[in-house]
Formats: structure tokens, sequence, C-alpha cells
């Protein structure tokens, strides 16, 4: 790099040179001028054969930062931070609030690419307001510079060039604030998205966990595998179960995992399939959207499709056919089925990155099969009532505990009663500061057994019901009642003997 360094101090006495030039040609005769340029371009590119490029921060607009700096500003960060002798310092309000150094002006690094090095430099070009003023405005408008050998022209412009920015894209990418977008209507709105959930944290079987977060790793980085197989990058997730049992946590978790932004597509206040198509369209790539209680969401159920079918009309594949939800409210939502369909199929294919959708419901068994069939749906993930091992997961999360004396009977209620990972998770959280890791665990246990209580006296109520409805029970009972009425006619008999 010594070299490159020579070839600048070298540049910079021509650089002088031809602008003292500048100043006096004006005095020479035309022919000399011309005669002057022409030779003096040739002697400089011959004694100075490295290409500098500038990368200006505003092109153009001066309010719109060049996209190509940004990329070159992420991209440099960790070789600043290694090289430079001075640094700029920003705080990054993301979670972690951490700190973002990048190089001072008129700072140098250097890079290495596939063996052959390069220098970066950055720089700072101060203009001060023409008109005049008691408090002069100086505009400052920084710029990189990147100084490489001509004989590497083409592998600098064409593949070094492009993986800077793709770095760079990914790591701003990493350090951006991740956001949680509503949908009003046919706009989306957005907050900053600070969910604390991660795959740790929620409590399921770890051979599940795995198989889940291995499926959704690979899927982030097969850009190249569904480019060949000539799918559109995107995979469906169903998760299904009862109330409180982590779905919508696991979307959550999902969005850290991936670090993703998440839209949430409330369907019901979506007019009609143009405003939804509108929405879709408008999502960025890494991300996932998200349909809540897909079964409540619009009636898009298999039991809308029955009730069609017995009224004789045509099959959910008609466009026209209009699945309003809330018909007595005033404002009808017309998304159909089929817009749903056809956007999850097609549309997709010509938006560029990667986008997960997950449906979450409760009722698996109401959902149109061709909303959830493979390739639509891709994972079919249960969510179900807690285990031991997720109570273990949940123990730990809550109160720090490996082990306890009371994990057996809570083991052997788990095992014979049915509570969510929501109510556990009740149970454990601290009612008195400190906790009492004990009184906890004790809660949690006569919750177990008045819930396996309740459920026996549900079952025992549920029998007692089935059995008065049978027929045989039926028949018995009418047996009975003419028995009495008998009893009663003999009895009238006999008084009136
Ligand atoms: N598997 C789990 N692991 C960890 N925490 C859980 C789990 N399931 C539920 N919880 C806790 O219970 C609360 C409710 O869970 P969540 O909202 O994810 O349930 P849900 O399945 O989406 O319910 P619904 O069907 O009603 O929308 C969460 O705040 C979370 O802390
Ligand atoms: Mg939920």
């Amino acid at each position: 790099m010594k070299s490159v360094e020579t070839f600048t101090q070298l540049g910079s006495v021509i650089a002088s040179f031809m602008f003292i030039w500048a100043m006096f040609k004006q005095y020479c005769p035309y022919q000399l001028q011309n005669y002057f340029e022409k030779y003096s371009k040739r002697v400089f590119t011959f004694v100075y054969p490295f290409i500098q490029i500038t990368f200006n921060e505003f092109t153009g607009d001066r309010f719109m930062r060049s996209e190509a700096y940004s990329a070159i500003e992420n991209y440099l960060g960790s070789n600043s931070t290694m090289q430079a002798k001075r640094l700029k310092a920003d705080v990054v309000k993301n979670s972690s609030q951490s700190f973002v150094l990048s190089m001072d002006d008129f700072e140098e690094v250097t890079d290495e690419f596939q063996g052959i090095k390069l220098r970066w430099a950055s720089g700072k070009h101060i203009s001060k307001s023409q008109s005049f003023s008691f408090h002069p405005v100086t505009d400052e408008r920084m710029y990189y510079t990147l100084t490489f050998h001509k004989r590497h022209r083409s592998l600098i412009l064409g593949t070094y060039l492009s993986h800077v920015l793709k770095e760079g894209d990914a790591i701003k990418v990493k350090n951006r604030q991740r956001k949680l977008y509503t949908n009003s209507g046919s706009y989306w709105r957005h907050v900053v998205f600070e969910h604390p959930a991660s795959f740790e944290t929620i409590a399921m079987e770890a051979g599940k966990k795995k198989e889940i977060m291995d499926d959704l790793i690979t899927f982030s980085q097969s850009e190249e595998f569904y480019a060949r197989i000539g799918r559109a990058w995107k995979r469906g997730y169903l998760l299904y179960g009862p109330p409180g049992t982590g779905k919508s946590t696991m979307v959550a978790a999902m969005a850290n995992l991936l670090n993703y932004d998440i839209y949430d597509l409330e369907l019901t206040s979506v007019k009609d399939n143009t405003e939804l198509r509108k929405l879709l369209i408008e999502t960025s790539s890494r991300s996932i959207i998200v349909i809540e209680d897909i079964d409540c969401s619009l009636d898009l159920t298999g039991q809308r499709k029955k009730k069609r079918e017995e009224q004789g009309r045509g099959d959910d594949k008609d466009p026209k056919l209009k699945l309003p939800k809330e018909e007595t409210d005033g404002k009808q939502s017309q998304v159909t089925l089929s817009g749903l369909l056809n956007f999850i199929d097609g549309l997709w294919s010509s938006c560029k990155g990667e986008r997960l959708i997950v449906f979450t419901t409760n009722f698996l068994e109401k959902l149109d099969p061709a909303l959830i069939r493979k390739g639509r749906m891709d994972k079919h993930i249960e969510l179900s009532y807690c285990s031991f091992e997720a109570f273990k997961v949940l123990a730990k999360n809550y109160l720090r505990l490996e082990t306890h004396h009371l994990y057996a009977r809570i083991q052997e209620l788990l095992g014979e009663t049915k509570m969510t990972p929501a109510e556990v998770a009740e149970h454990l959280m601290p009612k008195t500061l400190p906790g009492d890791d004990k009184v906890c665990l004790e809660g949690l246990i006569a919750g177990l057994e008045k819930a396996k209580e309740d459920a026996r006296l549900k079952a025992e109520e549920e029998e007692a019901k089935e059995k008065a409805s049978s027929p045989e029970e039926n028949a018995k009972e009418k047996g009975k009642e003419n028995g009495l009425c008998d009893n009663g006619n003999a009895e009238m008999s006999k008084e009136k003997e």
C-alpha cells in the first residue's frame, strides 16, 4: 500500500500543476493549449496508474442521502474501528442502544479483496453560503474516495463494488430499527418493534423448537436455492392451537431470530381484493406477514364453503364470490378467499426478497383445506397444552429453577390435566418481591388440581347429559313414566272398585 501512497502524493503534485495550468492557459495560444492538454493527460495516466472513484454523500437532491454512500459507510464500519486513528461515534436508537463507529473526516483505511489491496479515504467539501448573514450557513458534503490500480479496473468496478453494496446493506439491515406494521384500511402504520420474545424463552419441547429454528434459518439463507428451482422466496407457516399456547409469541420470536419486520395484517379492515393486493405489494423484503386468527379474520373457512355448497353456489375459487364476515356491519369486507390465495401463490413471485407468511388459528378444522395446503402453508406447527418439558423452560425463565422437589407432583399433574403455557406462566409470576419459588410452585399445583377436578366434574356432567339423550335411556325413562302411569291407573281403578 506504500506504493499507493507515493503515487497519491505524486498525483497531488500533478493535480496542483494542472490547477496552475488551468489558471494560466487562457493567456496561451489556442493550439498550444490543445497540445499541452493532450500530452499532460497522457503523462498523468502514465505516471499515475491508479484510478480514483468518489462517492458523494448527497447526489443531485440535497435532501436525499446517497444509498451507495450509506452502504459504504456501513461496509467500512468494522475496518474503520480496527484501522482508523480518529473515529466518529453515534448512537443508534435500537434495542441495544449501542454505539456506531465510523472513520472521521480525512481518515484512510485499507481493504483487501481477492488479494488486491484498495484504499478508502473520507473527505469533506465545505462551502459557505454566498448570501450575507450574521449566522453564515456552512454546507458540508462528505464523500468517500476509493483508489485502486488500473489493472484491477474490471474486477473492482464489477465484483468488488457490488460486494461492498451487498455487505453494506446486510450490515444496515442488522443494525436497523425493526418495525411492526399494522394496517388501518389500505395504509400501513408502524411502530418500533421491540418484543423480547425469543426461541430460548418459548416453552416447547427442545426437538420441536430446534426443528422450527433450523427451518427458519435454512429458509433465510436459501436465496440461490429458490432462484435455482424457480420458486418465489417465500414460506408459509400455520400456527394452530388453543388460546394462550404461544402462537403470537412465536411470531415475535421468529421475527427476532431472523431480524425481520412484522406486518400484522387485519383482514377485516381491508375493503376488497384490490386493497389487499396494494397492502401486500407494499410490504418490504425480510418481513413476516401475519394474519392472526385467520378463522375469524374473514369467513375464509370450510364451514362457509359448506354453507355455500348447501346453498348451491359456485366454488371457492370464483373471484367474484364475496365472503363478507360481518354482514351486519356498515363496512363490508369484500376480500375473498380466492383473492388471498391468488396473492399467496402468484404475486410474490414478482416481489424481490424473502417473506414469511404466518397464519394463526385456534380452530384448524374450521379452515378451508385450499388455504392451508402444502405449498401455501408449508409448515404446520401445533402449539399445545403445557408439557412437563415446556414447564421446565418456563420455570427456568420465571424462577431460574432447574429442579425442585415439587417437580415430581407437577409432572404427574401435567400428565393428567391440560393447562396452557399462558396459565402456567401466570402461576409462576412472583406474587411478592423477592419472589418465593415454593409459593409459586404450590400455587401451580393447586391450580392444576383444580383444573383436574373441574375437568372430572365436566366429564361427569357430559356423561350424564349423553345418557339422558341416548335412545335406550329415553326408553327407560319412558318406561318408568308409563310404569308410574300404570301404577297410577291401577290405584285409580282400585279406588273406583
Ligand atoms: N409456549 C409459550 N412459551 C412461553 N410463553 C408462553 C407460551 N405460550 C404462552 N405464553 C405466554 O402467555 C402469553 C399469551 O401467549 P400468546 O399471546 O402467544 O398466546 P396465543 O397462542 O397467541 O393465544 P391466542 O390464540 O389467544 O391469540 C404470552 O404473553 C406468553 O408470555
Ligand atoms: Mg395470539
